[in-house]
């Protein structure tokens, strides 16, 4: 696994924040795998979750970034994929507790709904936060069931 690479995704109504964010993880030193999409022009969210999902069942980046609009698409396309756990966060809050909880392993946001400095917020402690495990371990694996 390219324990040092996240993967980041969005739709055109998250872009232009998938360009702040992929800078963001830049400047932190992660590698960062961008799987599009590259500019307005209008696309389909599930394309780019498949497009995750496909790179994280390869191994080819730890954790994911996937953006729309509001997030509300590309998370319910994401969790059709049985190893994504996509969350959608709004704050610093739920960033936290969708990885000491719920072991997300796909941070969604959406690209009209929060500013970029959040966001990036949101990014960091999602990357810096363990899962609990504890009580938490077995709620998760019924995911699975
Ligand atoms: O949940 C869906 C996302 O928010 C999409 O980004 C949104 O539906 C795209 O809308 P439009 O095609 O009007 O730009």
């Amino acid at each position: 696994m390219s324990s040092k690479t996240i993967a980041i995704a969005s739709d055109h109504g998250g872009v232009e924040l998938k360009a702040q964010l992929a800078k963001a993880l830049a400047d932190w030193g992660w590698g960062v795998l961008d799987l599009g999409t590259d500019g307005p022009a209008s696309v389909d969210y599930p394309d780019y979750a498949a497009k995750v999902a496909e790179a994280l069942k390869a191994g080819k980046a730890a954790r994911a970034v996937l953006l729309c609009g509001t997030g509300i698409g590309i998370s319910i396309a994401a969790n059709r994929f049985r190893h994504l756990r996509a969350a959608l966060v709004h704050d610093a809050f739920g960033a936290r507790m969708c990885r000491q909880h719920n072991d997300a392993n796909v941070l969604v946001m959406g690209g009209r709904t929060i500013g970029p400095e959040v966001a990036r917020d949101c990014l960091k402690i999602f990357l810096e936060t363990e899962f609990e495990g504890g009580r938490h371990a077995g709620r998760v694996a019924k995911f699975s069931e």
